[in-house]
């Protein structure tokens, strides 16, 4: 059988005018009108499979999860130490074992009611720093969002001010190294044995210190913690009490320390993505937060802060989330899988060892699907006939490696959404602020101002309420 139509490959192994910048657009815009969804193309004679439509997709990595649910080998990263991270496991038992310690936490279909109280909480304190310093709003979202996930898996052990700088120096490495194509090591493994003096290999180095410190640091201080008596509940110290007289203790504790760091750098940066869109979006249309500050109004009356329990009342502040992941997917290309075995698909030969890379881009603003799909329209969840609208799920990922955060990550836009709407009022700088985001592999809004103002209905009694 032939492989899948795509570019031509040049004498280097490589496609001509590979697209660097917003990559997602190219593939699912001219290259999609002229090789169709299936496009193949070679990276230093990689094999790269990139898929361009919900139904391929739906095909390939849902229906066929044995084949294709595995990830490229990135041998820099594995250089750089970050061997640990979930995400980047082969498909494997290991990454069963992992997966399976991971859902006990996190189920897969239904909200965790066990980490409300702790996201109402990081919510009221969001907002309580927005009204001290509203000019630093991204800073605080950070420490929103990296609050909740650290608390979940180490409780009150750490400093989320002291963790933060470690994890953004330790995650500065994933950024630069994770771009495949960057280091020749990642074509050829090989080079992995070269002596230290090579450049990358310094490199690598000299990244692995905080990377290492990043996974073993706060574990070890909630163990300390347990010893001296004192632990709060978490998931780790739930996951090591279940230990308690487990013969491979070593090898379990590292699953334990692996699960906890990868919850943060898999679970924090990403919602910060979403949040930072919700302020970029309420400052550009203040007739989509003025609907959401009236539904508010009418469930709490201005006389409380919202809660989980008001949810089902409030429909559009859920329209505005499920439209925020798919406007501007905080992954526009998801992570890349990797097949594990030769198959053929709709008379084509997919082989062993290709990188599949799914266009989330191209899936959320097909406008089959989601018609006039560069507008950001939260009514649109409204009319979901014909099939048309549905909640974008592709933002999560696919099959097998479905991004097990999801549910948390819902609840968690759905109550600091809630609770900043009620208090504050959201506005432009005087200048509608850009709609471009990072083009980057985890992508952000580009830095934009606004104005948050406390609403007249919101006194400080209200912020400083207790739960
Ligand atoms: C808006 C927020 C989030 C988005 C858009 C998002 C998206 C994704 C995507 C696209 C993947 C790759 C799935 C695939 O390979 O097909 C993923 C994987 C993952 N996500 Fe999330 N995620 C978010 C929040 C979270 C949170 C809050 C957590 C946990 C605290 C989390 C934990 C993970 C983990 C552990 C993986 C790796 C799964 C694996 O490789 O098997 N995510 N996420």
């Amino acid at each position: 059988l032939p492989l899948p139509p795509g570019p031509q490959t040049n004498w280097l192994g490589t496609v001509n005018n590979l697209p660097k910048v917003r990559p997602w657009l190219i593939y699912g815009g001219d290259w999609r009108q002229k090789f169709g969804d299936l496009v193949y193309i070679k990276v230093f004679r990689n094999p790269i499979l990139i898929l361009n439509s919900a139904q391929v997709v739906s095909d390939l990595l849902e229906k066929r999860g044995g084949v294709f649910s595995s990830r490229p080998s990135r041998t820099m990263l594995e250089l750089v130490g970050w061997d640990w991270l979930v995400s980047m496991f082969p498909y494997s038992s290991k990454l069963t074992q992992h997966r399976h310690m991971i859902h006990r936490h996190l189920p897969a279909n239904e909200s965790s009611i066990k980490y409300h109280d702790l996201q109402i909480q990081e919510a009221r304190n969001l907002c309580r720093l927005l009204s001290e310093t509203p000019g630093q709003f991204r800073t605080h979202i950070r420490t929103a969002s990296a609050s909740i996930v650290l608390r979940m898996s180490y409780g009150e052990t750490v400093d989320t001010a002291q963790y933060i700088p470690l994890a953004d120096q330790a995650l500065s490495s994933l950024a630069q190294a994770g771009i495949f194509g960057t280091y020749l090591v990642d074509y050829l493994p090989i080079l992995k044995h070269a002596p230290p003096w090579f450049s990358f290999k310094r490199k690598a180095l000299a990244w692995r210190p905080p990377v290492r410190a990043m996974r073993d640091e706060p574990f070890t201080a909630v163990k300390q913690h347990i010893a001296q008596g004192h632990a709060t509940h978490c998931l780790v110290s739930e996951e090591l009490e279940r230990l308690a007289c487990d013969a491979d203790r070593a090898e379990n504790e590292k699953v334990i320390a692996n699960v906890a760091s990868t919850l943060f750098a898999a679970g924090a940066d990403t919602v910060v993505s979403a949040i930072a869109a919700f302020f970029l979006v309420m400052a550009l249309h203040p007739e989509i937060q003025a609907k959401a500050q009236q539904d508010l109004d009418d469930v709490l009356g201005g006389l409380r802060l919202p809660t989980f329990a008001d949810r089902a009342q409030l429909p559009f502040i859920e329209w505005i989330i499920n439209e925020l992941l798919r406007w501007r997917p905080v992954t526009p290309l998801g992570l890349p899988h990797y097949t594990s075995e030769e198959c053929s698909y709709a008379g084509y030969r997919i082989p062993a060892g290709t990188t599949i890379v799914a266009n989330v881009w191209a899936i959320l603003h097909d406008p089959e699907i989601y018609p006039d799909p560069d507008t950001f329209n939260p009514w649109r969840y409204g009319d979901q006939q014909g099939g048309r609208n549905p909640f974008p799920d592709p933002a999560f990922g696919f099959g097998r490696r479905f991004c097990p955060g999801k549910h948390l990550a819902l609840d968690t836009l759905f109550i600091i959404i809630a609770t900043t709407l009620a208090v504050f009022t959201v506005t432009d700088d005087g200048e509608k602020p850009s709609t471009e985001f990072t083009p980057h592999s985890l992508s952000h809004p580009l830095p934009f101002g606004c104005t948050i103002t406390k609403r007249a209905t919101a006194h400080d009694l209200i912020i400083d309420e207790k739960m």
